[in-house]
């Protein structure tokens, strides 16, 4: 089944499908964390409102204090899959882009405490900044990519996409084996080491290597009535 020509995949952030994020798939970061490199990948979803496209701030939500840039992979899916084998995985991956998993680190850690979701932590709107989408073709081999982000011009994080601990095959068929994932899906492949802290009016920076990169300001939440968090 091609891809459908009624809506562009390369502007997969119009779709409104799903979001899935893999955590600590990075061995350094999951010890960054605390935490040991997982036996099994650790999901959770943002919603695809939570998109955001350079131009626009990324907004620190009114309960957080401390909100973290994780720079990550992101890959597009092309087809519906579902139960599908690792060694069929990769021809439903249509391309790629740059992904920025942002978290309110803070609430994260009191969801943790409480044993609660980390929705309010991963969730909030802008919470997902995309770049232009990359297609396949552009990338040799997606397990070769050096990923980067900066923050007021200062480099913060890097990581080779070689370090994953799951691979993107075995990420694509794990998932389809719990829901079907579908055409215009993002899957977050997980940060490298150096997550950290931005403030109001810092520019972040990211890229992959030099084949795409994004710019992004944060700005404060100010809405009225917001939650006021865990
Ligand atoms: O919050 C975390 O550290 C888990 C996560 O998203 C990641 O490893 O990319
Ligand atoms: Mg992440």
């Amino acid at each position: 089944m091609a891809a459908s020509s009624s809506k562009q995949l390369s502007r997969f952030w119009e779709w409104g499908r799903n979001i899935v994020c893999v955590g600590r798939n990075y061995a350094e970061h999951a010890e960054e964390m605390g935490s040991a490199p997982p036996a099994e990948p650790l999901l959770f979803l943002k919603p695809s409102s939570a998109y955001v496209r350079e131009g626009s701030p990324i907004v620190r939500p009114r309960y957080c204090r401390t909100l973290h840039h994780e720079v990550e992979l992101g890959v597009v899916l092309g087809r519906r899959a579902r139960a599908v084998p690792q060694d069929a995985a990769m021809q439903l991956v249509a391309g790629y882009a740059l992904c920025l998993d942002m978290t309110a680190r803070d609430t994260q850690e009191q969801c943790k405490m409480k044993g609660l979701p980390w929705t309010l932590a991963k969730g909030f709107a802008s919470s997902c900044p995309v770049s232009d989408f990359v297609p396949k073709e552009k990338i040799a081999d997606p397990h070769k990519l050096h990923i980067w982000l900066k923050v007021n011009g200062k480099l913060r994080q890097e990581g080779d996409t070689s370090s994953m601990i799951f691979s993107i095959p075995y990420l694509i068929s794990y998932i389809s084996h719990i829901f079907d994932l579908e055409e215009g899906d993002l899957i977050l492949t997980g940060s490298p080491k150096g997550v950290g802290a931005v403030e109001v009016d810092d520019e972040i920076e990211a890229g992959i290597g030099d084949v795409v990169s994004v710019r992004f300001k944060v700005a404060q939440g100010t809405e009225p009535g917001s939650p006021k968090g865990v």
